[in-house]
């Protein structure tokens, strides 16, 4: 890894690839800024999406012949189906991703027809208004810039004039310095002792990334021991300051704003704890370090500006595990591996920027989510990781997407007359058979669904006879959930077992399985730091495809404020046991019964 470049007039020019060897850290001077002029490519607005000609014309479509595809006739009839409806992405590192979308109802009328809306809906020249910093947040009119974060080619990027390519850098190398000083042991503790356990408090954003990736990445884990604190729920940092002992415990307190209830109060609770140990409060600064955009809050907390990495509003709190965010899983896995974790992710982004629309992964995924959610009706999309490590993937895409797209108002202010979001939900593999896949096989709704899996095991324990297991129930799953199993099938088989006459006839329409359940798979040869980034990604601009076809803006998230400002009216009405009869009669109610039962 290169060591970060204090060349001040080292430059890069825009279609200028960094000199080999590959430079990580290049400053851009004020001079090359100031040569650059920002070119940023601006969003048009949308008519509404249902009184497009395409939307029309797929809505035709659909109503003609949606029920009759039928998946498992068109491989009959078709033995290149697989090789024409999956995408294999090569990594410069590790191996191939292949996605497989071939088992869903499409045929080349529906693909075409959804590769038209796409282009109709100008998903392109959103993208690219994104890449060039345009303000796309509108409501906070805010530029939306995670993948500056991963701009590992460290091509110029600029909000409102300044190019932040540098800025990025800068909090890296103080990643990797502390990264490094922690953990080889330089970094001590009030005692003098090493750091042994790393505590992230934060919620959401600050959380659902680092505890997700953490957990995917433990077989690269260099040495420290993870923990997360995320609920206002006392019990959650209650049960890990039993973990931990004061002495060689860091405190990482990871918050976008800052001002977030349940990360003050947490972080609050931890520094009082800390202090009731260590005594002396300038110890705080060993044990403390903040990750924010709000430095006022963090030095008013007491933690040091020397340890706070900052990052910057045009980050989303979902978006946010390649930001200074990140710190937990860099301590974690070392700087090498976060680097990696950027690397992969730069690389989805590239095949995003630069894939034809047919042949791009989150695209396609996006396009298809449309057909099923939008046409077929199906209200929930469902994330099965064939990995144990991968466990927290879907809850962590359960922010992603549905905080992302769960909007009914239009960035033109109008009210939908057609669906977004769908609901994310998912477990991993085995587990998710043995408890609701029998509603995706014979429940009454179409479930659309993502498995992902790895060809190598980290574990191949029993000799690989687990990962074996393992990858055979996940094919079976997607065949079957294709293929079902008809009443003819199904009689026979019931024959076999010697059943005949009233009772045969009363078991099998028990045993009959309609089939025809779309599913996607996402194969990877290992999940790695750098693989590990490119899925998360393609996840990331497969919301950003669907958000802009549905004309939401896919990057605020007004409707978490609420519930939390009516908390606040709630929280004092708690203080004493006085009833309260100004809420609605079951909230007074609820009320009321907590306090004469506490
Ligand atoms: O990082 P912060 O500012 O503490 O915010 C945490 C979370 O707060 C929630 O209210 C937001 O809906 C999330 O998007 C965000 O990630």
């Amino acid at each position: 890894m290169a060591e970060p470049t204090d060349n001040e007039n080292t430059e890069v020019t825009e279609n200028e690839e960094p000199a080999q060897p590959v430079v990580e850290y290049v400053k851009c001077t004020a001079k090359c800024a100031a040569e650059r002029p920002p070119q940023v490519v601006e969003m048009e607005p949308k008519p509404l999406l249902t009184s497009e000609p395409t939307w029309q014309k797929i809505q035709d479509y659909y109503s003609q012949n949606g029920q009759n595809i039928v998946i498992k006739d068109l491989f009959a009839q078709d033995p290149g189906r697989f090789d024409k409806y999956s995408l294999k992405i090569t990594t410069p590192k590790d191996g191939d991703i292949l996605i497989d979308y071939s088992k869903n109802r499409i045929n080349d009328e529906v693909l075409n027809l959804l590769l038209e809306l796409a282009k109709t809906r100008k998903v392109d020249q959103a993208r690219d208004a994104m890449f060039s910093g345009g303000k796309i947040n509108i409501t906070e009119n805010r530029a939306v810039l995670h993948v500056t974060l991963r701009n590992r080619k460290n091509r110029p990027i600029f909000v409102d004039g300044k190019n932040v390519t540098q800025d990025v850098n800068d909090v890296l190398a103080h990643m990797k310095e502390f990264t490094e000083s922690v953990l080889s042991g330089q970094w001590t503790g009030y005692t003098g002792k090493q750091i042994t356990d790393v505590v992230n408090i934060g919620i959401g954003g600050s959380d659902l990334g680092p505890v997700m990736v953490t957990e995917a990445l433990k077989p690269y884990n260099q040495g420290l021991k993870l923990h997360f604190v995320s609920n206002i729920d006392g019990t959650h940092l209650a049960e890990v300051l039993k973990l931990v002992d004061p002495e060689t415990v860091l405190f990482i307190i990871a918050s976008k704003t800052f001002t977030t209830l349940e990360t003050c109060t947490n972080a609050g609770s931890a520094k009082t704890w800390f202090l009731e140990k260590a005594g002396d409060p300038a110890s705080v600064a060993k044990h403390f370090v903040a990750l924010s955009t709000n430095e006022p809050k963090v030095t008013e907390f007491g933690i040091d500006k020397a340890n706070m990495f900052g990052f910057w509003d045009w980050v989303g709190g979902r978006y946010s595990l390649w930001s200074a965010i990140g710190l937990s899983i860099c301590l974690a896995v070392g700087y090498d591996n976060f680097v990696n974790l950027l690397e992969g992710a730069n690389f989805m982004d590239e095949h995003f920027q630069t894939a034809p629309l047919d042949k791009n992964g989150p695209v396609i995924l996006g396009l298809l989510g449309i057909w099923y959610h939008n046409f077929y009706g199906a209200q929930t999309h469902a994330i099965l990781p064939y990995d144990q490590y991968l466990h927290r993937f879907p809850a962590y895409f359960q922010q992603g997407d549905m905080e992302s797209n769960g909007k009914y108002v239009t960035r033109g202010g109008e009210v939908v007359d057609y669906t977004t979001g769908p609901i994310v939900w998912g477990e991993p593999g085995t587990n998710g058979q043995h408890a609701f896949y029998q509603l995706f096989h014979q429940g009454t709704r179409i479930i659309p669904a993502d498995f992902l899996a790895p060809a190598q095991t980290h574990n191949p324990i029993a000799d690989g006879l687990h990962h074996k297991y393992l990858l055979a129930n996940f094919l079976a799953q997607t065949e079957a959930l294709m293929n079902g199993k008809t009443p003819d099938q199904a009689r026979q088989e019931l024959e076999t077992q010697g059943l005949q006459g009233e009772a045969l006839e009363k078991l099998l329409p028990h045993k009959v399985f309609e089939g025809n359940r779309p599913t996607n798979s996402i194969v990877v040869q290992k999940f790695t730091p750098f693989t590990l980034g490119a899925l998360i990604v393609l996840y990331e601009h497969k919301i950003f495809t669907q958000g802009i076809i549905w004309d939401i803006n896919s990057f605020d998230q007004w409707g978490v404020e609420l519930g939390k400002a009516l908390a606040k009216v709630i929280e004092p009405e708690l203080e004493d046991n006085t009833p309260v009869s100004s809420h609605d009669s079951s909230t007074n109610g609820l009320i009321n019964f907590i306090k004469t039962s506490r």
